[in-house]
C-alpha cells in the first residue's frame, strides 16, 4: 500500500525524536520539517501543511517540556493529534437505522469506483444485519448494469435494473419503490458517472435525488485526483443536503493524503475508504484509527468492529472445550473458517500495533490457499473424526489415506493438518482443567471488563512483534488506552479465543499471540492447488 510509505516516513521522523538525547527547538524543528516534507510529497496542500506545523508548534512549549521520555511523548502526542485533525472534517454523517428504508444514492466521476463501492457498501451493511439491496440507475455506460449485476450476484445482494429503460430517473424510482415495498433497510442507488462534466453530473444527481429522496448522497472520489478533491467535494457539499464522501483506490495512489485532507478541509464527512478491488476492501474511515494504523500503532477499534461484524460463530463450544482442556478437530475447523472470514491476514495485521510491518511481503494468496486446503481436509472427515482430538488417525492410519483422497490433497498434508491439531490440543490440555491458567483467570470467555486488564492487553498488543508504534519509542499514547477502555471485554476475549491457536505459548487468555499464527503461515508455502472435499457422514 502506498500509504505505508507515508507511514514509514512519518514514523522515521518521530524516530529522530526518540533517538535524540534532548528535546530542544532544533530537534523539534527537524522532526517537523521531515513530517511536513512527507505530507507535501503525499500531495497534502501546502496551506494545510503550514497550518499543521503552526498548530503543533503552538501546542508545544519546548522550554517547559518535562525531561526524558515524557517530554518526547508530549511532542509525539501533539503530532498525532494534529495529524488526526488534518483528516477530521468535524461533521457527523448520516447513520442508517434498521427497520426503515435508508436510501443511499451514489454519484461520482466516471471510473471513480462507484459501481464497485456500491456493492462493497451493500455487503458491509448486510454483514451488520441490515437488509441491503442495489438499484442500477447508471443507464449512461453500456455494461454498467451487467457489472453491478455480476457484483451483486457474487455478494448475494438483491438488485434491480433494466436493459430497456434509458431514463435513469425512472429506473431509480421504480427500483427504490419496489425495494421499499419489500421492506429493505438499505437501498443503494448507483448512478451514471460523467467525464469531468461536473455540471451534468450534478444536474442528474439533482433529478434522481428529487425522484428517490435519498437519506444520504455519497460522492465517490478517486484518490488519484489528490488535491483536486477539494473543488469536487466543495461543489458536491453545496448541491447535496446529506452528503458524504468515499475516497477509493487509496491502495494505489501516492496522492491519497492530498485527497483525504482536501475533502476534510471542505468539512464533508469521509465515511469509508476503498483500499482495493476486492469486495471486502472497504474500511470505515475514522481519522484516529487511520492515523494510528498509518503510524504502525494498529487500530484495535477497527479490528473489533471487523471481527464483530463478521458474526464469527461457534466460539461457545470451543470456549467450553478449552476450559476442560480439550481441543477437537472440529474446533480447529471452526477457527480455520473464522480466520478465513477475516480477509487477508496482512490487512488484519495492520490493525494490530506493530504487526503491519512484520507482515510486509507475506503472500496472502499462498496463505489462504493453504488454509483452504486444510479446510478441504477437515471437511472430508467423518463426524467421529471431527469430534476427536485427532488421535484416532494414529490408531487407524487408513483414515488418513481416505481423507487425502476425499479432499484431493496428499497424505503428507493431512498429517501436517493433524499435527497442527495435536499442537493445539496439547496447549489446550495445559491451559484447561481445574488448575489450568484459563480457570485461574475466570475462564476463556469470562475475562472481566476490568480497565487494568484491558490496559495490560493493550500494552501486550503494542509490544507484540517488537515494533512499537511511533518512531519506535512510544509504548502507549493514552488515547489508545482510553479507546481500549471503552471496548467490550467479552468481545475482545472472544476475539482472542478465536486466535487461541497461539494464545498461550507465553501469554494468558485474552492475549493475542500471532506468533503461532505466523508460524503456521510461515509453513504455508509451496502447496499445490486442491479440489474441494466433501464431508462424509
Ligand atoms: N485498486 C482499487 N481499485 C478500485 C477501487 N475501487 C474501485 N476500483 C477499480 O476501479 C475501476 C472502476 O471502478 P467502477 O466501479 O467501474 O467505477 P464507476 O465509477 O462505477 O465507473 P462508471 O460507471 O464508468 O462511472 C474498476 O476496475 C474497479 O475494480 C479501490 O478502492 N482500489
Amino acid at each position: 500500500m502506498v500509504f505505508s510509505d507515508l507511514g514509514r516516513r512519518l514514523n522515521a521522523a518521530l524516530g529522530e525524536l526518540s533517538k535524540s538525547d534532548v528535546v530542544n527547538d532544533e530537534v523539534v524543528d527537524g522532526v517537523l520539517k521531515s513530517i511536513c516534507k512527507a505530507l507535501l510529497e503525499s500531495d497534502v496542500n501546502v496551506r494545510l501543511v503550514q497550518e499543521l506545523r503552526g498548530n503543533i508548534k503552538k501546542r508545544i512549549n519546548v522550554k517547559s517540556l518535562p525531561a526524558g521520555p515524557n517530554g518526547k511523548r508530549v511532542v509525539q502526542k501533539a503530532v498525532f493529534d494534529e495529524l488526526c485533525d488534518l483528516l477530521d472534517p468535524k461533521t457527523q454523517a448520516f447513520t442508517p437505522k434498521k427497520g426503515r428504508p435508508n436510501v443511499i444514492m451514489f454519484v461520482g466521476l466516471q471510473g471513480s469506483g462507484k459501481t464497485t463501492t456500491c456493492t462493497k457498501l451493500a455487503l458491509y451493511y448486510q454483514r451488520r444485519g441490515f437488509k441491503s439491496c442495489l438499484v442500477a440507475a447508471d443507464t449512461f455506460r453500456a455494461g454498467a448494469f451487467d457489472q453491478l449485476k455480476q457484483n451483486a450476484l457474487k455478494a448475494r445482494i438483491p438488485f434491480y435494473g433494466s436493459y430497456t429503460e434509458a431514463d435513469p430517473v425512472v429506473v431509480a424510482q421504480t427500483g427504490v419503490d419496489k425495494f421499499k415495498k419489500e421492506r429493505f433497510d438499505i437501498i443503494i442507488v448507483d448512478t451514471s458517472g460523467r467525464h469531468q462534466q461536473e455540471k451534468e453530473l450534478f444536474n442528474e444527481m439533482i433529478e434522481i435525488s428529487e425522484a428517490v429522496r435519498p437519506n444520504q448522497t455519497i460522492m465517490v472520489l478517486d484518490a488519484s485526483i489528490g488535491q483536486a478533491a477539494e473543488s469536487q467535494s466543495r461543489a458536491f457539499k453545496e448541491s447535496a443536503n446529506f452528503g458524504a464522501v468515499i475516497v477509493t483506490k487509496l491502495d494505489g495512489h501516492a496522492k491519497g493524503g492530498g485527497a483525504l485532507s482536501a475533502v476534510a478541509a471542505t468539512k464533508t464527512p469521509i465515511i469509508f475508504i476503498g483500499t482495493g478491488e476486492h469486495i471486502n476492501d472497504l474500511e470505515r474511515f475514522s481519522p484516529r484509527s487511520f492515523i494510528s494504523k498509518l503510524l504502525g500503532m494498529g487500530d484495535i477499534e477497527g479490528l473489533l468492529e471487523h471481527v464483530q461484524s463478521l458474526g464469527l460463530d461457534k466460539q461457545q463450544n470451543m470456549v467450553k472445550n478449552l476450559e476442560q482442556g480439550k481441543f477437537t478437530v472440529r474446533d480447529f475447523r471452526d477457527q480455520l473458517s473464522n480466520i478465513m472470514k477475516l480477509g487477508p491476514l496482512s490487512k488484519m495485521a495492520s490493525m494490530i500495533p506493530g504487526m503491519g510491518d512484520m507482515m510486509n511481503g507475506m503472500d496472502d494468496a499462498e496463505g489462504s490457499m493453504r488454509m483452504k486446503r486444510m479446510l478441504f481436509i477437515v471437511d472430508s472427515m467423518t463426524e467421529q473424526e471431527l469430534n476427536s482430538d485427532g488421535l484416532i488417525f494414529k490408531e487407524q492410519p487408513t483414515r488418513i489415506m481416505r481423507v487425502a483422497r476425499g479432499s484431493g490433497t496428499s497424505v503428507l498434508e493431512v498429517e501436517e493438518t493433524l499435527s497442527q491439531v495435536r499442537v493445539f490440543a496439547q496447549m489446550a490440555k495445559k491451559m484447561g482443567g481445574k488448575d489450568g491458567i484459563l480457570n485461574q483467570m475466570g475462564g476463556a470467555g469470562g475475562l472481566k471488563k476490568d480497565p487494568k486488564q484491558i490496559a495490560a492487553m493493550q500494552k501486550r498488543l503494542q509490544s507484540m512483534g517488537g515494533l512499537p508504534g511511533m518512531g519506535g519509542g512510544m509504548p502507549n499514547l493514552g488515547d489508545i488506552s482510553k479507546m481500549a477502555s471503552g471496548l467490550n471485554m467479552g468481545d475482545l476475549s472472544k476475539m482472542a479465543n478465536m486466535f487461541m491457536g497461539g494464545a498461550n505459548n507465553g501469554g494468558g487468555p485474552g492475549g493475542l499471540d500471532f506468533g503461532a499464527m505466523m508460524n503456521q503461515f510461515g509453513n504455508m508455502r509451496g502447496m499445490p492447488a486442491a479440489r474441494g472435499g466433501r464431508r462424509r457422514r
